[in-house]
């Protein structure tokens, strides 16, 4: 497709979603008050108590629904705003800026993405949302417009990024999803399961991702300020099953536009990547073989878009 779905959706005669978009979703989801929120100021509080308290709440919160609502986390309200502020501004640029970035092969260091199309396991589809997607680590990359917000995006990638010495890589991700005439014949993204460790997400305070748990599909609903986190491909794989690679969506709707701010943390590209000895000790094998985490990535841009397939690369069969 040639313009993008902003442009699409903002034409004034557009009454229902062209056939090339038209996804089949699975029932809507339903609210759950039970999502973990798990307080960050007690992961690194000196009251060993409250911290051991709070490190059990995250690993049941991992291994149940591999998601929880991040609270008290220390990154300001202000640059949370001025992100999302810096991605809208973005997609508000004319076409022509936009373009530039336009991908031409999965290792560019800044990519931007009109509505583009997805293999799912039984068609191409077309996504109801636009893009922009640069690695911020180890290098930096960032369009240079708009002006003054590479630095926002500076600050809030270095914030969210992990405060121990592990070589690896990180994505700031922008999606953007105008209001959609008919919601319940488009996705804004297919279930899908992120590859990394964790997955950070904030948002302009308009709902849609979903996340499935024993089966169903649940709305996420976070209270201001606050930052969704999910687990990981590789985290499953580390923890040897343990924790689970959550299997999420995001839905489109007809009020109002949604962006989402995402921050994908992943192993270094070459680093080689299983589950923790200790674990495997513990539970007697392996569940997962060891492998370098650039070919899980490759293997998984490849493929079809189908949930959980992709940790069968790596998962041991039982004979
Ligand atoms: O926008 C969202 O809520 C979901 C984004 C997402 O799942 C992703 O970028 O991997
Ligand atoms: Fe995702």
């Amino acid at each position: 497709m040639n313009s993008g779905v902003k442009v699409l959706a903002e034409s004034t005669d557009l009454r229902s979603v062209p056939s090339e978009f038209s996804f089949v979703n699975e029932p809507t989801g339903s609210n759950s008050d039970s999502i973990p929120i798990i307080d960050f100021s007690s992961l690194t509080s000196g009251n060993p108590d409250q911290r051991s308290k709070v490190i059990q709440e995250l690993g049941k919160a991992c291994e149940e629904w591999g998601f929880f609502v991040l609270v008290n986390h220390g990154i300001s309200e202000t640059l949370m705003k001025a992100t999302i502020e810096g991605a809208l501004e973005f997609f508000d640029l004319p076409e022509e800026d936009k373009q530039k970035y336009e991908a031409k092969h999965v290792s560019d260091p800044i990519k931007y993405g009109r509505g583009s199309a997805i293999t799912t396991s039984d068609k191409k589809i077309f996504l109801w949302r636009d893009f922009i997607k640069s690695y911020v680590h180890p290098e930096f990359h960032y369009p240079d417009k708009p002006q003054n917000f590479r630095e926002i995006i500076f600050e809030y990638a270095k914030r969210s990024r992990f405060d121990f010495n592990l070589s690896y890589k990180e994505l700031f991700a922008a999606n953007y999803y105008p209001p959609c005439p008919q919601p319940d014949q488009a996705i804004g993204l297919p279930p899908h399961t992120d590859h990394g460790l964790l997955t950070f997400l904030i948002h302009n305070g308009v709902t849609g991702l979903q996340i499935q748990h024993n089966g169903k599909w649940f709305n996420t609903n976070s209270p201001q300020n606050s930052i969704l986190v999910n687990t990981a491909d590789q985290l499953e794989i580390f923890s040897n099953g343990r924790y689970k690679s959550v299997k999420h969506r995001a839905v489109v709707n007809n009020q109002a536009t949604r962006i989402s701010v995402v921050i994908p943390n992943g192993p270094a590209p070459e680093a080689i990547v299983g589950p923790a000895s200790p674990l495997v000790q513990r539970d007697g094998r392996p569940l997962y073989r060891p492998f370098k985490y650039i070919e899980y990535v490759e293997t998984q841009l490849s493929n079809t878009v189908d949930g959980k397939v992709n940790l069968d690369y790596a998962k041991i069969q039982d004979n």
